[in-house]
């Protein structure tokens, strides 16, 4: 499936995948920036999307970025209709700063199809197996 890009002018690279299977492309910094502890920033990424219709970008971490490192990167959804810069949110949770170079790999981004429903209130909804249970509920094993 094509998706239309834009590459801005302090783009790094267009978001690649890394092996034939992957369902993600690898995002890339556009700036560098200083995380001191604490600290959440907006990373840019220097690309503009234009998603098909029946599509949204996921945005979804790197798992080795979160093994390897005191950073939390947001969840985050590319909407059909945005065509603004695409960024990443990154909080520090560690205890000492953490620079982020411009061109390092800070995330990746999943185009997927997305169901647009269609809500109908009721008073009652059917009885199901788990009914309300959650939070662990089945236990450990
Ligand atoms: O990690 C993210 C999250 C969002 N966006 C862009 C694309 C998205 O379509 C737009 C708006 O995001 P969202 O709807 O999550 O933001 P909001 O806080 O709900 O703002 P709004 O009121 O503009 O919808 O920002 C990103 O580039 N990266």
């Amino acid at each position: 499936m094509k998706v239309k890009i834009m590459r801005l002018s302090h783009c790094y690279s267009l978001p690649q995948y890394n092996h034939p299977g992957d369902s993600g492309m690898d995002l890339f910094a556009a700036h560098g920036v200083l995380l001191n502890t604490g600290d959440v920033a907006k990373v840019l990424t220097g690309i503009c999307l234009e998603v098909p219709e029946g599509y949204e970008g996921q945005i979804r971490p790197r798992s080795g970025m979160i093994l390897n490192t005191h950073l939390s990167f947001e969840i985050g959804t590319v909407d059909q209709g945005y065509r603004g810069e695409v960024h990443v949110v990154v909080r520090n949770f560690g205890p000492k700063p953490y620079n982020i170079a411009r061109g390092d790999r800070i995330a990746q981004l999943v185009i997927a199809p997305v169901v647009r429903a269609e809500l109908e209130e009721v008073q009652e909804l059917a009885p199901s197996q788990r009914g309300g249970k959650g939070l662990g509920s089945t236990g450990k094993r």
